[in-house]
């Protein structure tokens, strides 16, 4: 499959990378306002391919699109450190507001896989702008806060991430929602199981899980200025699930008429995810508080779109 990603910076280039390590597509074509990185991370990854699967990288201008059945947009400005992700949205949606016509006119068959952030309204920009229908308009939403959620209650519980089975619900960003009261390990709930396990999951546990999850953007930008490899292999997943047609269980984001009693808006819930697209959307068994939560960062999001169109 032919997926292009406009924006060759830390997390195009990043998805780049995962999807020709992980054989998630057979071509990558890099689109950049910067046309010399866009063809340097394409000759940079390309030197990782005999090492791994056959892909094609390549660079160019929207024209070299044509064909893609993905494309990744990860262009725009990034959060300096202490900055909100909601902070750069009037920044990036300008961005937006020329790259959607640019991958429309090229790849008028590509669904759309949105990593700018704050990326459940750049869903919403990519959406309006587009004319696509929604299950086509894919925000990566939470899917990096969910492998973030997974790696920590497994590291705590002892087993692999791949055991975990939580989701982190909402938007991607501080209002996110950490479901721990449909969190399983294995088929146990993670109370059970890390009682079981002598590895308890007390409030200071949940505390620490919780800001472990919601402010490691926060820490990472502090340490290394971006964060890109966790989004671009998350990225990569999600191309490999529409790809093979999947119908993975991803906690993504699309528009969806109403959530929480909060009307047209973009946000993460449990979807499937194949060759269609988002073909349905999961709401999972919540506490009153957990419901409260959602409700609550639903609204965050809905205010935040106000002006905007
Ligand atoms: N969804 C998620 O979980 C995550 C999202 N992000 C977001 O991804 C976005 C990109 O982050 P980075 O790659 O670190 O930034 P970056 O600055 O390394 O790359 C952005 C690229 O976009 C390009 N660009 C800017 N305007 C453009 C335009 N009009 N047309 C074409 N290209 C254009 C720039 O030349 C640059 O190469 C940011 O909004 C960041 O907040 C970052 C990490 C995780
Ligand atoms: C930057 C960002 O959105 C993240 O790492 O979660």
């Amino acid at each position: 499959m032919k997926v292009g990603i406009v924006g060759a910076g830390m997390v195009g280039s990043a998805a780049g990378s995962a999807l020709a390590l992980r054989g998630g597509a057979s071509e990558v074509v890099f689109v950049d306002r910067n046309a010399a990185l866009a063809q340097a991370q394409a000759e940079d990854i390309s030197h990782a391919v005999p090492f791994a699967h056959p892909c094609r990288l390549s660079a160019g201008e929207y024209d070299a699109l044509e064909g893609a059945e993905v494309v990744i947009l990860s262009a725009g400005v990034a959060q300096k450190p202490g900055e909100s992700r909601l902070s750069l949205l009037s920044r990036n949606a300008e961005v937006f507001a020329s790259v959607i016509g640019g991958v429309r006119a090229a790849a008028p068959g590509a669904m759309l896989l949105v990593a700018s952030n704050p990326v459940d309204i750049m869903t919403q920009v990519a959406l309006r702008a587009s004319g696509l229908p929604p299950e086509r308009v894919i925000g990566s939403g939470t899917i990096l806060d969910t492998a973030r959620f997974r790696s920590l209650l497994g590291a705590h519980l002892g087993i692999a991430p791949q055991s975990v089975h939580a989701y982190v619900l909402g938007e991607h960003g501080d209002s996110e929602v950490l479901a721990w009261s449909s969190a399983r390990a294995g088929t146990e709930p993670v109370a059970r199981f890390g009682a079981q396990l002598g590895a308890p999951i007390t409030e200071a546990v949940r505390a620490r899980i919780d800001a472990g999850v919601r402010r490691a953007a926060y820490r990472i930008i502090e340490g290394k200025g971006a964060t890109w490899y966790g989004i671009g292999a998350g990225l990569a997943r999600i191309v490999q699930a529409i790809r093979d047609d999947q119908g993975a269980v991803l906690s993504v984001s699309i528009v969806a008429p109403e959530v929480e009693g909060v009307p047209d808006i973009a946000l993460s819930l449990p979807r499937v995810v194949g060759r269609k697209g988002v073909s349905a959307t999961l709401m999972p068994e919540m506490s009153e508080t957990e419901t409260a939560a959602l409700r609550a960062s639903a609204e965050v999001l809905k205010e935040s779109t106000q002006g905007l169109w």
